[in-house]
């Protein structure tokens, strides 16, 4: 079905976006600028929430438009019962001004949405964050989240991890940070790797310290860095590191606004059906006996549901689990 730019501004439709496996929608009919394919993007997003929800906020230009959104929805009554989870001092002032009930991890450790921008979104929908400073508090609440819906203009799209030539940020200590510099170019000298610290003020005299009191440095890469896993254990392995920004096999649904239109692409599971085949070779070793095959089933059944959940979802819902089991008091430990 062809959508135009308009219907994302105004429609209130809730329409079941995990079940959209890529949605084209037509050219827009005019032209229009980047902040506003972000709030297209964004406000597509708040299309999913429902009221009720625990909702992780995002950071920079393009998240914010989201929480605008959140909030005007919930002053006019079409969305109610939201608690957000702010992802940067930013992001909490401006929810609070716009009377968006907050909360935080240790009160709400399971998160059902998060909406958040990116600076940089790969073909498998691995991430760059933080280019804004707040990619720790992003990741602490994207990984405790059930779904995490990143929202973005068509400029953000690269081959690579660190294919727009810009900064992939990583979160250090202030202790020495000199040394940590020097390890980080050490790790990517292959991919050419350069690294600055970031800084702000008149000339840029003085480093930028993030909302947890940190500091960051800027690597840029001349080349793809290559398996990315390997890349966050050896940066993470570095003592001094606080975290990265690179947000991998987080993201479950993108949304993007370009100039042709705005196309929505859920997380590709691993799942191609091979776990169906051990089952049917237990279910049909048990025959005559009902009980092994019935067990087969199971098993094959608990594999299939597996392989559809990301390892970060995993813990998400075993924590979950536990907290619907370990309801009252008991939980608390004095
Ligand atoms: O620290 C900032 C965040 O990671 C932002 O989500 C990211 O930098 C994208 O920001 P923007 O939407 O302003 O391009």
């Amino acid at each position: 079905m062809a959508i135009a730019y308009p219907h994302y501004l105004k429609s209130s439709e809730k329409s079941n976006l995990f079940e959209q496996p890529m949605v084209a929608a037509a050219p827009p009919s005019k032209v229009v600028t980047q902040d506003e394919l972000k709030k297209i993007a964004a406000y597509k997003a708040v299309e999913f929430v429902q009221s009720g929800m625990v909702l992780g906020l995002g950071t920079g230009s393009t998240a914010k438009h989201a929480v605008d959104r959140i909030g005007e929805l919930l002053k006019t009554g079409k969305l109610n019962n939201i608690i957000g989870i702010p992802t940067s001092k930013k992001t909490h002032e401006q929810a609070e001004n716009l009377g968006i009930p907050l909360s935080d991890l240790d009160t709400h450790p399971i998160i059902d949405m998060a909406i958040d921008g990116a600076d940089e979104v790969d073909p498998l929908m691995n991430l760059v964050k933080g280019r804004g400073g707040s990619l720790l508090r992003e990741k602490m609440v994207e990984t405790a989240s059930k779904k995490f819906i990143v929202i973005v203009d068509g400029t953000k799209l690269v081959d690579y991890i660190g294919g727009s030539g810009l900064a992939m940020p990583v979160e250090i200590v202030p202790f020495c940070w000199k040394f940590t510099l020097q390890r980080l170019e050490m790790l990517f000298t292959d991919a050419g790797c350069v690294g600055k610290l970031r800084t702000e003020g008149e000339g840029g005299g003085v480093a930028y310290v993030t909302d947890n009191g940190n500091y960051i440095i800027d690597l840029y890469f001349d080349k793809d860095i290559g398996d990315l896993k390997a890349a966050s254990d050896a940066i993470l392995r570095l003592a001094g590191v606080v975290e990265h920004g690179m947000f991998i096999d987080m993201a479950t649904t993108l949304i993007v606004a370009g100039e042709s239109g705005v196309t929505i692409r859920n997380k590709e599971t691993n799942h191609g059906g091979a776990e169906i085949v051990p089952c049917v070779l237990f279910c049909s070793s048990g025959f005559p006996y009902p009980y092994i095959g019935a067990a087969g089933v199971l098993l094959g059944l608990s594999l299939i549901y597996l392989q559809k959940l990301r390892p970060s979802q995993l813990l998400v819902q075993k924590m979950d689990g536990v907290r619907k089991w370990k309801k009252g008091p008991q939980y608390l430990r004095s």
